[in-house]
C-alpha cells in the first residue's frame, strides 16, 4: 500500500503525485475533471467570486459590520449593512456578552451554532479566545443535551448524512460535499453518544463539535474538516416514537449488513480522499468499535478517540499526577469500574507505558491493573464468557461483585471511572480510597456531567480534601477547609485536536501506539510546578494551541521516526512548523 504512495529514490522516499487508476475503479483524482475518460462521470464544479447580499450569507467570509468602506464599494455592499464599520474584536465582545445574558446553556449553544453558520472566522475567534467559558457549551456537557433534542433544535443541516438508503452509492453522496480538500472526517454511528446511549441520527451534534475543536484547538481548517452521521437505524425506541426525529425509522442493521455498508463508506472515503484522510471514530458501540479500529488500522489513518484519545489523555494525567502521588506507573494499582472502550483502552496504555519504561513485559504490568464491568470484577473464572477486550484483564482472584469490595480488596491507588453511569463513586468508595492512601487520584471520567461517576466537591469533601481530581465533564473549583482545589478535565479533547493535526501535518498514513505515548508525555510536560500547586494534573485550556501545537510536534517526530511520515523534507522545528500552519481565525482583507 505504502509503495503505491512512495517512491524510494537514492535512500529518499519521494512522492509521486501522478494520477493513477484506483482498485476500486474511477481515478484519483477524485471529481475527475483532469483525467476522466468519456465514459466516466465527473462533477461540474463551479468557482464564482461571492459578492453583494451572497456574500453577507456566506458564512465563509462574511465579516458583517466589520466590512470596511473599500470592501463595501467593491463587493456590491453598499446600502446592505448599516453605516457603522465595526472592528472583529467589537463584534467578538458583543457576542460575548448577548450569549452571557443566556441562563440555559443550549441556548447558548443555538445561539453559537447559529453564529457558525452565520459567520465562521467571527465563531471561531470566540471560542478560541474564550475557550474555557465555550468548551462546555458547544462540547460536553451542552452538546449531550443539543443531541438528545436534536430534533426540535434542527434547523439547516451540518456534515453528511449517509444512512442505509445511499447503500451502493456512498461515494456519490460524498461528492455532494461543497468542500474538496478534506484532510479529517468524525464519524459516528450515534449508537453510545457521550453516556447517553443510542440516539441514532441526532449524534450529529457530536462529530460537528468534534470539529469545532479539531479547528480552535488544534487548527486545522474548518474547509478540511467533515463530519458524517452513518445512520443505520436506531434501538432507541423514544426516538423511533418521536414525531421530530430526523433518521431512519427502523432498528439497526447488524452484523453482515452493518459491516459492509462501513465497508463500502470506508473504501469510498480512501477512493474519494486519498491515503492521507484521517478518518476519526466517535462514539460507536463497543461491540463495533473494536473490530472497525483493528480492520481498518491496517489499511487507512484512523484513529479510535474513545479508546485511543481517551487513553492519551488521562495516561498524560497520571504521567503528571506522580508528582504529586510519589513513585512511578509501575509503582501504583489502578481500578476501573467501567470496562469497554475508555476503560480498556486507557488499561492497555498504561500497561504498554510502564512496558516501556521497566522492560517487562505487557502480559505482566497489566497485573497491577483490574477492571469493574457491569457483572463485577473481571477475574480469570470469567474469562470463557467475556467480550475479547475484556480477556486480557481476566487476573487471578476470587469473584468480587461490587465497587466497593472491589476497592477494599484491590486497594487501588488510581480509581478511574468509565462506566457511562452517574454518581457510582459513593462516599463509602471515595472513604475507602482516602484510607489506604495520602492522596488518592480519582477520575470521573463519564460524559456529560449527569453521568460522572462523582463531582468535585464529593471527591474534595469525602476525602477530607486529600483527591487529586480530574473529570470527562468541567466541574468548578472548590474551597476544601480553606484550600482551592482545582479539578483537570480528564477529556480526550486535549488530545485528538493536536495529534489529528500532528498527522496531518506530517502526511503520516498510519497511526501507531507509539504516538499516542508520544502525545502523552507531550500534553504531560505542559504541566508547571505552578499547576501542580493548585493541585492540577492538566495545564489550563487557555493554552491549548500551544498544547497542541507541542502535541502536534511529538506525534509528527514519531511518525517521521517510524517512517509514516510522508510529508518530506522533515521540518526541522515542529513545534514551528505545526505553529505556523494553523489556521487563524482573524478577518482577511479582500481585494
Ligand atoms: N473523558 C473522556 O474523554 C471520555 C469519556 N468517556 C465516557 O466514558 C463512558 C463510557 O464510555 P465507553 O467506555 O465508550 O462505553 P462502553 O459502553 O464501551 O463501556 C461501558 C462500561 O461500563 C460498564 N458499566 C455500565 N454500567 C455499569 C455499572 N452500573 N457498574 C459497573 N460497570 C458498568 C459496562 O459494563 P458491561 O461491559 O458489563 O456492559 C462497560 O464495561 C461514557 O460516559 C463516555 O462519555 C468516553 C470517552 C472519552
Ligand atoms: C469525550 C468523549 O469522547 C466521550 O465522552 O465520548
Ligand atoms: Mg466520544
Amino acid at each position: 500500500m505504502e509503495s503505491a504512495l512512495k517512491e524510494q529514490r537514492g535512500g529518499e522516499s519521494v512522492l509521486d503525485l501522478s494520477p493513477r487508476a484506483t482498485p476500486a475503479g474511477g481515478v484519483e483524482d477524485v471529481y475527475g475533471e483532469d483525467c476522466a475518460t468519456e465514459d466516466q462521470l465527473i462533477t461540474p464544479w463551479t468557482i464564482a467570486v461571492s459578492s453583494g447580499y451572497n456574500l453577507l450569507r456566506d458564512p465563509r467570509y462574511n465579516k458583517g459590520l466589520a466590512f470596511t468602506e473599500r470592501e463595501r464599494d467593491a463587493h456590491y455592499l453598499r446600502g446592505l449593512l448599516p453605516p457603522v464599520i465595526s472592528t472583529q474584536e467589537l463584534q467578538e465582545k458583543k457576542i460575548m456578552q448577548s450569549l452571557r445574558q443566556y441562563d440555559v446553556p443550549l441556548h447558548k449553544y443555538v445561539a453559537m451554532m447559529e453564529l457558525e453558520e452565520r459567520n465562521e472566522r467571527l465563531f471561531y475567534k470566540l471560542l478560541i479566545d474564550n475557550v474555557e467559558e465555550l468548551l462546555p457549551i458547544v462540547y460536553t456537557p451542552t452538546v449531550g443535551e443539543a443531541c438528545q433534542k436534536y430534533g426540535s433544535i434542527f434547523k439547516r443541516p451540518q456534515g453528511l448524512y449517509i444512512s442505509l438508503k445511499e447503500k451502493g452509492r456512498i461515494l456519490e453522496v460524498l461528492k455532494n460535499w461543497p468542500e474538496r480538500s478534506i484532510q479529517v472526517i468524525v464519524v459516528t454511528d450515534g449508537e453510545r453518544i457521550l453516556g447517553l446511549g443510542d440516539l441514532g441520527c441526532q449524534g450529529m451534534g457530536i462529530p460537528v463539535g468534534k470539529l469545532a475543536l479539531y479547528t480552535a484547538l488544534g487548527g486545522v481548517r474548518p474547509s478540511a474538516c467533515l463530519p458524517i452521521t452513518i445512520d443505520v437505524g436506531t434501538n432507541n425506541e423514544q426516538l423511533l416514537k418521536d414525531e421530530f426525529y430526523i433518521g431512519l425509522r427502523q432498528k439497526r442493521a447488524t452484523g453482515q449488513e452493518y459491516y459492509d455498508f462501513l465497508h463500502e463508506f470506508m473504501s469510498a472515503v480512501k477512493q474519494n480522499y486519498g491515503e492521507k484522510i484521517l478518518v476519526q471514530f466517535e462514539d460507536f458501540a463497543n461491540h463495533n468499535a473494536f473490530e472497525l479500529l483493528a480492520k481498518y488500522g491496517t489499511t487507512h489513518l484512523v484513529f479510535n478517540d474513545d479508546i485511543q484519545g481517551t487513553a492519551s489523555v488521562v495516561l498524560a494525567g497520571l504521567i503528571a499526577s506522580l508528582k504529586l502521588l510519589g513513585g512511578s506507573l509501575a509503582d501504583h494499582t489502578f481500578l476501573f469500574l467501567g470496562a469497554g472502550e475508555a476503560g480498556t483502552g486507557i488499561a492497555e496504555l498504561i500497561a504498554l507505558e510502564i512496558s516501556k519504561k521497566t522492560k517487562c513485559p505487557v502480559e505482566e504490568t497489566r497485573k497491577k491493573i483490574w477492571l469493574v464491568d457491569s457483572k463485577g470484577l473481571i477475574v480469570s473464572g470469567r474469562k470463557e464468557t467475556l467480550q475479547s477486550f475484556k480477556k486480557p484483564w481476566a487476573h487471578e482472584h476470587e469473584p468480587v461483585n461490587n465497587l466497593l469490595d472491589a476497592v477494599k480488596t484491590i486497594k487501588p491507588t488510581v480509581l478511574i471511572g468509565t462506566s457511562g453511569v452517574g454518581r457510582t463513586f459513593t462516599k463509602e468508595v471515595i472513604e475507602a480510597m482516602a484510607s489506604t492512601n495520602e492522596r488518592p487520584l480519582i477520575m470521573a471520567l463519564s460524559n456529560p456531567t449527569s453521568q460522572a461517576e462523582c463531582t468535585a466537591e464529593e471527591a474534595y469533601t469525602w476525602s477530607e480534601g486529600r483527591a487529586v481530581f480530574a473529570s470527562g465533564s468541567p466541574f468548578p473549583s472548590f474551597e476544601y477547609n480553606g484550600k482551592l482545589n482545582i479539578p483537570g478535565q480528564a477529556n480526550n479533547c486535549y488530545i485528538f485536536p493536536g495529534f489529528g493535526f500532528g498527522l496531518v501535518m506530517s502526511g503520516t498514513i498510519r497511526v501507531h501506539d507509539d504516538m499516542l505515548l508520544a502525545a502523552s508525555e507531550a500534553l504531560a510536560a505542559q504541566v508547571t510546578e505552578e499547576h501542580f500547586a493548585k493541585g492540577m494534573i492538566y495545564p489550563p485550556f487557555a493554552d491549548i494551541r500551544k498544547i497542541s501545537a507541542h502535541i502536534a510536534a511529538s506525534v509528527a517526530t514519531k511518525a517521521y521516526e517510524l517512517g509514516v511520515a510522508t510529508r518530506l523534507p522533515r521540518p526541522a522545528n515542529l513545534v514551528k512548523y505545526a505553529e505556523s500552519c494553523m489556521y487563524t481565525p482573524n478577518y482577511r482583507s479582500y481585494r
